[in-house]
């Protein structure tokens, strides 16, 4: 290859090795397809025979869409020496983004250190700015990260010195490593009774309430919480809390520090504040008169760094002489410290990380979901994509006039006040867009449809952990909003199918697709896990018999693609329980999040309901952790969504075991049945995989159980369905 000399690229992209074999594979199933479907088309299917047929053409066209994720992965490789080696220190200033909103579910020492791990990162100080937004306005998050302001001029220079990894401090004292020798023992000793004493004062100022902390603390800050009435109505406030400007803010080593900023936005009950994408939107002003960094990382509060060269892997990506200038967004993959072995409720994404989002990326790129996720701050405000337009980060640095911060403060604050956007297009066309439950993958959507391309990048070394979800209901939950957002985002203007057409790849919207079409995936699940059941029960059969050349391709599709997603899972470094418990959460979330997802999305059409946002809780109280950790399945919650998972739990059982008295009362020959052994198949699994439910129904004896009267409101209702369900 004739290479210009003077380029070396500063990354390198890979396709997947077996992608012909998958290419068969996928061709064979989709045969198999066609005949199940041929199949149902010639075949007489009793009276509830159409909505089979309209299940399994569902799931056949579905399955195709998902295709899209695994037929063209690409990986990606930075070359970080390259990098440094062209630019050295001279590098575009970056602006990271930590969003926090409730000081009792995400606990401010989490969120400091979030942040400390971010101001770890290996880049020039001077050229690095973070930005703590908190939308509930606590004084107690304030506190914390004041005094994360001071032990990290301790800490910032510990981990350069050490090279520590994770740089978050909790995180590198849980996993305490022996790399230390005896003479350095002392100072990790005594870096570690900083912290401690930090974390004394802050739970101790989270104690005494509100008045007694400001006298722990003289700081002019905490004068703005004098005219603060709530988390939902407050002026805006506006905190540098170290001036990176200043060549006097040096850490104890005499190093420069990188610029911290607390902001809480204005809030009041008659503005609607649009959530997180609110909270982004002001950040993106506030940040664009401190430092303008042109390029923007933004986190979720849990997500600390567990890395500290990924700045400069992002930017590998975007400096790129030949391919940088096209790149809107450098996603990393969403990854969580607390997943247990057999991660029981699915909570690490395995699969989407590992293969999906390399399919995404073969197309064009992967959505952007929301954290750990660099952004260029000119195309998240909305400017176009040009052939010829580069990327020009040097020109992009703010004239520093030193202004005095108070003055400054006091001249920006009004960018983060409630009225500032009305008028504007601020979360339409500029910035974050509002009025979607996953406002980040719309807003990724929107700036891939202006031409832009976005990059997935997933190092071996993680280089961001959060918290996932322990509890059952919680994950239930947090489903329901992704996949609410992404259908509405499917009905919405900016739909990956009429206005992402023409616009991206076609393989790029079938993988939008996937998502979007999520919670409509519920009906068709439903009525697979209810009808052949209820048909087993009344000895109807559904499925051809296993005599019958028609059986091949079910059994065909059921095998491969069982085995197909066990290998899938185990190659993205999941245990083969764990597999099965995907398979649980994976029921779970279709017959329930789903549904109601489906149910809300309905109801916001019509007007009747409004987006709410669920924050994640971070925290969980130790019992429940300790059954998270033993992976025993939390039930104890009286909701709604676990009612449904009860009754059709209870029904499947009811019917397996109505089957087998029936098929003992004719002397075993009823069970044994060629035309029912589909049936009794998918019967048995359903009920196999509830065992840790019906466990939890009848014999656990701790707080996760389910509590009888749901128990026995839904055996209720399951026997009632099985006894004249079927009339
Ligand atoms: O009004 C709000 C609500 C939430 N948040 C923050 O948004 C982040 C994500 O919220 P969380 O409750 O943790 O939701 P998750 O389901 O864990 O978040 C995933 O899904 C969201 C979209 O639903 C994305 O925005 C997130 O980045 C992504 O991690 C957190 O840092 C919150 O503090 C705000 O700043 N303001
Ligand atoms: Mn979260």
């Amino acid at each position: 290859m004739k290479n210009n000399c003077s380029y070396a690229p500063l990354f390198e992209t890979k396709k997947a090795k077996c992608s012909l074999i998958y290419k068969l594979y996928s061709t064979s199933i989709f045969v198999s397809i066609i005949f199940i479907w041929l199949y149902r088309a010639t075949h007489e299917n009793g009276k509830l025979g159409l909505g089979i047929f309209a299940a399994e053409v569902w799931f056949g066209l579905y399955w195709i869409l998902t295709q899209s994720l695994r037929w063209n992965r690409v990986y990606r490789n930075t070359f970080k020496d390259a990098l440094s080696k062209r630019y050295g220190n001279d590098l575009p200033a970056v602006d990271i983004f930590v969003c926090t909103a409730d000081p009792e579910l995400e606990p401010p020492m989490m969120v400091i250190n979030t942040v400390l791990s971010v101001m770890a990162y290996d880049y020039p100080p001077e050229n690095l700015s973070i930005y703590l937004s908190d939308d509930a306005g606590s004084d107690l998050t304030f506190y914390a990260l004041l005094e994360a302001s001071s032990f990290a001029k301790h800490w910032i220079p510990f981990c350069k010195r050490f090279k520590v990894e994770p740089p978050s401090p909790e995180a590198y004292f849980r996993s305490e490593s022996d790399q230390f020798e005896a003479c350095q023992h002392e100072y990790l000793a005594s870096i570690k009774k900083l912290y401690q004493d930090m974390e004394n004062r802050i739970e101790l100022a989270k104690k005494l309430g509100k008045t007694s902390k400001s006298t722990l603390l003289e700081h002019k800050g905490f004068s703005k919480w004098d005219s603060f009435s709530s988390p939902g109505d407050h002026d805006a406030i506006l905190q540098i809390l170290i001036d990176g400007r200043d060549s006097e803010s040096k850490d104890i080593e005499g190093y420069r520090l990188p610029t911290l900023v607390y902001l809480a936005r204005e809030k009041r009950p008659q503005h609607f504040h649009n959530f997180k994408a609110g909270a982004m939107n002001a950040l993106i002003r506030v940040s664009s008169e401190i430092s303008n960094g042109p390029i923007i990382l933004n986190v979720d509060c849990d997500m600390y760094s567990n890395n500290s060269l990924s700045i400069r892997d992002a930017l590998c990506f975007f400096l790129d002489e030949k391919k940088g200038h096209e790149i809107a967004f450098v996603q990393f993959p969403q990854n969580f410290y607390n997943i247990t072995k057999n991660e029981l409720y699915g909570g690490s994404l395995r699969v989407i990380s590992e293969v999906e989002f390399h399919g995404l990326d073969g197309y064009g790129g992967p959505l952007y979901i929301g954290t750990g996720c660099f952004h260029r701050r000119d195309t998240l405000c909305g400017r176009k994509f040009t052939k010829e337009s580069r990327f020009e980060w040097k020109e992009n640095s703010l004239n520093r006039t030193k202004e005095n911060v108070t003055d400054l403060e006091n001249r920006i604050e009004e960018l983060a006040s409630c009225t500032f956007e009305q008028n504007t297009h601020w979360g339409h066309e500029i910035g974050v867009k509002y009025g979607c439950p996953v406002e980040d993958v719309i807003t990724g959507l929107s700036i891939q449809c202006l031409g832009w391309k976005s990059i997935y990048f997933n190092p071996k070394t993680k280089a961001f952990l959060g918290v996932a979800a322990t509890s059952l209901d919680q994950i239930l939950v947090q489903h329901k909003r992704w996949s609410e957002g992404d259908l509405q985002i499917l009905l919405s203007k900016y739909s990956p199918v009429w206005y992402g057409f023409g616009k991206i790849n076609f393989g790029l919207i079938m993988g939008y697709c996937t998502y979007c079409f999520w919670s409509p995936n519920c009906f068709a699940t439903l009525y697979y896990s209810i009808i052949p059941s209820l048909y087993l029960l009344n000895g109807i059969s559904l499925f051809p018999k296993v005599s019958s050349l028609w059986f091949l391709p079910f059994a065909y599709v059921i095998v491969s693609e069982t085995l197909y997603s066990l290998g899938e899972y185990l190659y993205s470094g999941g245990t083969a329980l764990g597999w099965w418990n995907e398979q649980r959460i994976w029921l779970y979330k279709r017959t329930s999040s789903y549904l109601f997802a489906v149910i809300d999305t309905f109801l916001k059409f019509v007007n009747y309901s409004k987006t709410v946002f669920v924050v994640s809780a971070k925290v969980s109280d130790e019992e429940v952790l300790r059954r998270y950790k033993d992976e025993k399945m939390e039930f104890g919650v009286n909701s709604p969504m676990l009612f449904i998972l009860s009754t059709l739990a209870m029904l499947n059982l009811f019917c397996f075991i109505g089957k087998v008295v029936k098929a003992m009362a004719s002397k075993g020959s009823g069970f044994v049945d060629g035309a029912m052994a589909l049936q009794i198949l998918l019967c048995g699994v359903l009920v196999l995989i509830n065992l840790p439910l019906y466990n939890a129904a009848l014999f656990r004896k701790d707080k996760g159980r389910m509590s009888s009267s749901v128990a026995l409101k839904s055996a209720l209702v399951a026997l009632s369905l099985c006894t004249y369900g079927f009339l």
